[in-house]
């Protein structure tokens, strides 16, 4: 029989805790007019179960997520270092899914979806700790963290924000609600750039005072949700924190993160600071490569990874040494794609909420 019930850090396999694939479903969205978009039921019975294992490794995927993050919201502590909290996140999912993403392949079967983001303060996205990081959680920041987990290529992407003091309530509140209105509005034939409108004007209602002055809640227009395919971690269309132009339509079938970000800043991020995100690109050319390290590294990277986003933690604990140059080499040959850390102005404020919503469920 076994566990029935997760445990404090998790360690039980969510397959074990909901026996033969019968996952909890997510929030589902009914259709106004049912019919204008579902086939008739036949077709519909068919296409559910063709797609019943797609549906499963995300649900199981999503439980993972769901019970990773509890976890987290409440283990998080100033004090502790960005090192301690990734490791911690990334160990309790490995466990979940059962897949400790060590021999070789086995990371493509289930496990991270993507580097976990531990996000400071101004930095928005993809920092994610590298070897030697000594950063520790103060009382005072606002960090975004970001978690992947997928199954079978089946990307679970959502974000949450933390802070310890209530001085960025309203932050949070801005973005919390930004995003609970791209999901909510999000459906079949929503235009993108429209849905774009919607967040704007959510976010936007809200302001923070912080030390005495009072800043308005910028949206942070170059950061935008995105659809996200079988082991790619975003598709081509995206939904946006602000009106756009994009007559875009979401489509049955799409699968979107729907994430929205807020700063205290100018609303602009660039790219700062060191690489640890990495991808291998779908589309990477054939290119010869003259470095013995590069071809070796490419090798392991398509074995554990596949397009599936890595950091380079996630290579030292594979047992890679002396990398850099090797992986250099492989961005350098627009093999490996990079994603710096994006980042709002010095001593601005970020924060991020990051729901997931499919058109299918
Ligand atoms: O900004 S993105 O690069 C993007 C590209 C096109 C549209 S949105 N990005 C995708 C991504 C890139 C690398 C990762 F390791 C994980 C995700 C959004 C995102 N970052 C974190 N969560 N969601
Ligand atoms: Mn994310
Ligand atoms: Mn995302
Ligand atoms: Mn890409």
């Amino acid at each position: 029989k076994g566990p029935t019930v997760q445990t404090d850090p998790p360690s039980v396999l969510i397959s074990q805790l909901f026996p033969n694939n019968n996952y909890p479903k997510g929030e589902e969205v009914q259709y106004e007019n049912e019919n204008r978009y579902r086939t008739t039921d036949e077709e519909k019975r068919h296409l559910d179960h063709i797609n019943s294992d797609f549906l499963s490794d995300y649900r199981q995927a999503a439980e993972t997520h769901r019970q990773v993050r509890q976890w987290a919201q409440k283990n998080i502590k100033p004090g502790q270092t960005l090192t301690e909290i990734a490791n911690g996140i990334e160990d309790s999912v490995r466990r979940l899914v059962g897949h400790d993403g060590l021999s070789e392949g086995d990371g493509i079967i289930a496990g991270m979806g993507f580097p976990t983001g531990l996000n400071l303060d101004e930095i928005a996205a993809h920092y994610s700790p590298n070897a030697g990081c000594k950063s520790v959680l103060q009382q005072n920041n606002v960090m975004k963290v970001d978690i992947g987990v997928h199954v079978n290529g089946r990307i679970v992407d959502s974000a949450f924000t933390m802070a310890f003091d209530p001085t960025y309530d309203n932050l949070l509140a801005a973005v919390r609600d930004a995003t609970n209105t791209g999901v909510r509005e999000a459906g079949i034939d929503v235009r993108l750039g429209e849905l774009g409108g919607l967040i704007q004007e959510a976010m936007e209602s809200y302001e923070c005072e912080i030390n005495g002055t009072t800043y308005p809640i910028k949206p942070i227009a170059g950061l935008t949700g995105h659809t996200i395919l079988p082991y790619s971690i975003h598709g081509s269309k995206r939904v946006p924190s602000v009106k756009t132009d994009d007559t875009t339509k979401m489509e049955e079938g799409d699968v979107f993160a729907i994430e929205t970000f807020g700063s205290t800043g100018t609303g602009r991020v660039r790219n700062q600071g060191e690489i640890s995100h990495y991808a291998l690109r779908r589309d990477a050319p054939k290119v010869d490569l003259h470095l013995a390290s590069a071809k070796s590294l490419l090798s392991t990277i398509k074995k554990n990874f596949g397009t599936i986003p890595f950091c380079r933690r996630y290579l030292d604990r594979l047992g890679q040494e002396k990398y850099l140059l090797g992986l250099n080499n492989l961005v350098k040959s627009g093999i490996v794609e990079v994603y710096p850390p994006l980042v709002d102005k010095k001593g601005s404020y970020t924060a991020q909420f990051e729901h997931m919503q499919d058109d299918i469920a």
